[in-house]
């Protein structure tokens, strides 16, 4: 399995990488955010625009884009619109959804882009291929903020993800019950074993996931969000007290 390198980030190399969301609604929150985790380290960090007030002006996402290039430096940049149907902040028509992505990605601000796997194929293809066109990795992504779905669907689904081209598979799931907890992490290490070629995040949200926020190395996460303050899902933990759980994971392996 080859991991993926971002910069001088390799998501699918040994610890699981840190991601840290900014959901700041007007453009000093999220710069203010990007400042505060420049101070407290991020290896990679997550830029929600569903949250931007300003979000369907395109020149106003590039220049918040470039300033945080500016502000981040060599951290990779992850940009993320989360659909209200997948548990973000807004909708949006696809035809923009698909347009917006591949604008950014052409912009050269950001080093990944996050899209919603079940958009439909051709859409999700149009993404992946102007994305790597200029060299942005792609992160296919699908959410069930109700429940989790059982095992193999929740493998049919990461399969399909890396059949349409992205670079790294995601799922994140809610779960109700301890249960629950066991079978995405039983569908992670199946996925490992079985059929990935490349790494893959997975994630139970809430207190009840919160284990597969911190054991991805053991059982096939290539990379967890953190919070810096403000949380975008829930179950999101501090950075640091994060970064001291996966150490001591990692050191025991
Ligand atoms: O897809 C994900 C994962 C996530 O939902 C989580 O549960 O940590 C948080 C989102 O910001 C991100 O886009």
């Amino acid at each position: 399995m080859k991991p993926v390198v971002v910069r001088n980030v390799a998501i699918g190399e040994g610890i699981p990488k840190i991601c840290v969301p900014i959901v700041g609604k007007t453009i000093d929150e999220i710069l203010n955010q990007a400042k505060h985790i420049c101070e407290i380290g991020a290896d990679v960090v997550e830029w929600r625009v569903d949250w931007f007030e300003e979000v369907k002006n395109y020149e106003s996402v590039e220049n918040v884009a470039k300033q945080l290039r500016d502000i981040l430096g060599e951290t990779p940049i992850l940009f993320t619109f989360r659909t209200a149907k997948e548990g973000g902040e807004r909708t949006i028509e696809l035809d923009e959804y698909v347009e917006l992505n591949e604008k950014i990605a052409k912009s050269g601000y950001v080093d990944l882009v996050d899209v919603e796997a079940f958009t439909g194929d051709t859409y999700v293809e149009k993404v992946v291929k102007t994305s790597h066109e200029c060299g942005v990795k792609v992160i296919a992504s699908n959410h069930d903020f109700r429940k989790t779905p059982p095992k193999e669907e929740l493998i049919t689904r990461m399969r399909k993800m890396q059949e349409l081209g992205a670079d790294i598979p995601k799922i994140a799931v809610m779960p109700q019950s301890t249960e629950d907890l066991l079978t995405l992490l039983s569908a992670t290490e199946e996925m490992r074993r079985c059929y990935a070629d490349r790494p893959v995040i997975t994630m139970s949200m809430a207190g009840t996931g919160v284990l597969s926020r911190m054991c991805g190395e053991v059982f096939g996460s290539a990379l967890t969000f953190g919070a810096a303050g403000k949380v975008s899902a829930p179950g999101q933990i501090d950075v640091e007290e994060l970064r001291m759980v996966l150490e001591i994971i990692h050191k025991s392996l």
